[in-house]
């Protein structure tokens, strides 16, 4: 008599229907499947047929790409050591809100927890109902446990930087250098164009220097107690430019830190010399050294599948859909990891809908039809917050939400 005994880690549909068609055609076997490898495909059943073992391996053409396993809440919240919830999204669609909701729920269940805004256009202070401007840590009144905020201003970031680095172009340095006969050093200083770098920057330079201070911010012994960090990112656009950029930054960074090194090995005569000159050029390095160093923490985190985990917010809408099918793209292109998709403002089920809301809720599903359809989107654990009819502002409206919204 045929039986099927699964070996685990066998216990997916797959399995268990193969060991019934591996029994249905050796009908005197007890077999268990041994393993599996998704990216073959191979299957190996390990059989016992007349009192011997047998091993036998197959390939499936074609099996579904095993959509990741993914709990809820439980999931989110387990365990003490840090993790990084990344929320971002077209503008406009809830990211504040699902954010500030998100870092409510694990205050509540028991994690100290820091929630930050990265977006030149702040909300968070809307959201919470509370000033939390400051560029400091500020306390959250609320939750259970504590709950911080902090908003980056990316143009006093930039600006900080900026005064130290802006001291290495003094015209002392290069005068100096001109009479060492080292001219073609300073022209090539001249063509790295910091100062205007740092007058007109790249597009996502704002978000990765505020992120890169939080960076700096989270090394020191006062935040070393959040055990969970939120960030409210910018928006897609800026999001997107500024996973491209550490990469861009580490270019001319590491070619502006090259230079240096030519410079003080170009002759010991100089750095016996240079005096105030040489410390500020060693400062305005030292400061990139470190920039560059927190850029590469910055990139490195986004891609941490241990600890970081990107949350798409979108809304049911053609155009959402779209920018986050994109979004989606671009961020497994960089090997940032996206398990989840935040569908916000669904209409709420009701029986007696008037004209508007019937035309709403068919545009709502067809956009939702996209989502099951979509190639990049489809694959994510959907999550759906309803709309709610009132604006989402202050601690137990965010926890209200929260509680829907992360289960
Ligand atoms: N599920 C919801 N039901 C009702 N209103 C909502 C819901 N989610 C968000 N809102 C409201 O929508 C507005 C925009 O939300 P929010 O600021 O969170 O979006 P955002 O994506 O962060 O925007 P931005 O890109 O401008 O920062 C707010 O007034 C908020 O209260």
């Amino acid at each position: 008599m045929a039986s099927c005994s699964l070996i685990p880690p066998a216990s997916s549909l797959v399995s268990s229907s193969l060991c019934k068609l591996f029994t249905s055609r050796n009908p005197m076997a007890t077999v268990g499947l041994l393993s599996f490898a998704p990216k073959t495909s191979s299957f190996v059943i390990l059989s016992i047929k007349q009192r011997a073992y047998h091993e036998s391996s197959f390939r499936v053409r074609s099996v579904a790409a095993p959509v990741e396993d993914v709990a809820g809440f439980d999931d989110m919240v387990a365990g003490t050591k840090r993790k990084y919830y990344m929320l971002g999204g077209k503008g406009g669609v809830g990211k504040t809100s699902c954010a500030a909701s998100l870092a409510v729920k694990f205050a509540n269940s028991g994690h100290p927890t820091l929630v930050v805004s990265t977006d030149p256009a702040h909300s968070l202070s809307d959201s919470f109902a509370q000033d939390l401007t400051g560029g400091t840590l500020v306390p959250v009144e609320g939750p259970e446990c504590p709950l911080f905020a902090l908003e980056i201003n990316p143009d006093k970031a930039r600006e900080e930087f900026r005064s130290t680095t802006q001291k290495s172009g003094g015209t002392e340095v290069k005068d100096f250098m001109e009479g060492m006969g080292l001219g073609m050093l300073v022209e090539q200083l001249g063509e790295l164009k910091l100062g205007e770098l740092l007058d007109t920057p790249p597009p996502g330079l704002d978000e990765a220097m505020a992120i890169a201070k939080v960076m700096q911010f989270l090394e020191s012994q006062e935040y070393s107690m959040f055990t969970r960090i939120v960030f409210d990112t910018a928006p897609t656009g800026h999001t997107l430019r500024l996973l491209s950029l550490p990469d861009f930054l580490d270019a001319s960074i590491g070619k502006i830190l090259k230079l240096r090194q030519k410079i003080t090995s170009a002759t010991s005569a100089i750095k016996s010399v240079f005096g105030q000159g040489q410390t500020t050029q060693q400062d305005a390095a030292d400061k990139l050294e470190q920039l560059r160093e927190r850029m590469i923490k910055v990139r490195e985190l986004f891609r941490d599948t241990d600890s970081t985990e990107f949350v798409i917010v979108t809304i049911p809408a053609v155009m959402a859909i779209n920018e986050s099918s994109r979004l989606r793209a671009s961020l497994k292109k960089e090997n940032v990891p996206v398990k989840r998709l935040v569908v916000n403002q669904i209409l709420p089920p009701s029986a007696t809908d008037c004209k508007f809301c019937a035309m709403k809720r068919k545009d709502q599903l067809r956009a939702l039809d996209m989502i099951q359809n979509d190639p990049e989107l489809s694959i994510l654990t959907l999550i759906q917050g309803p709309l709610v009819d009132v604006e989402i502002r202050g601690v137990p409206a965010l926890k209200f939400l929260g509680d829907i919204i992360w289960k």
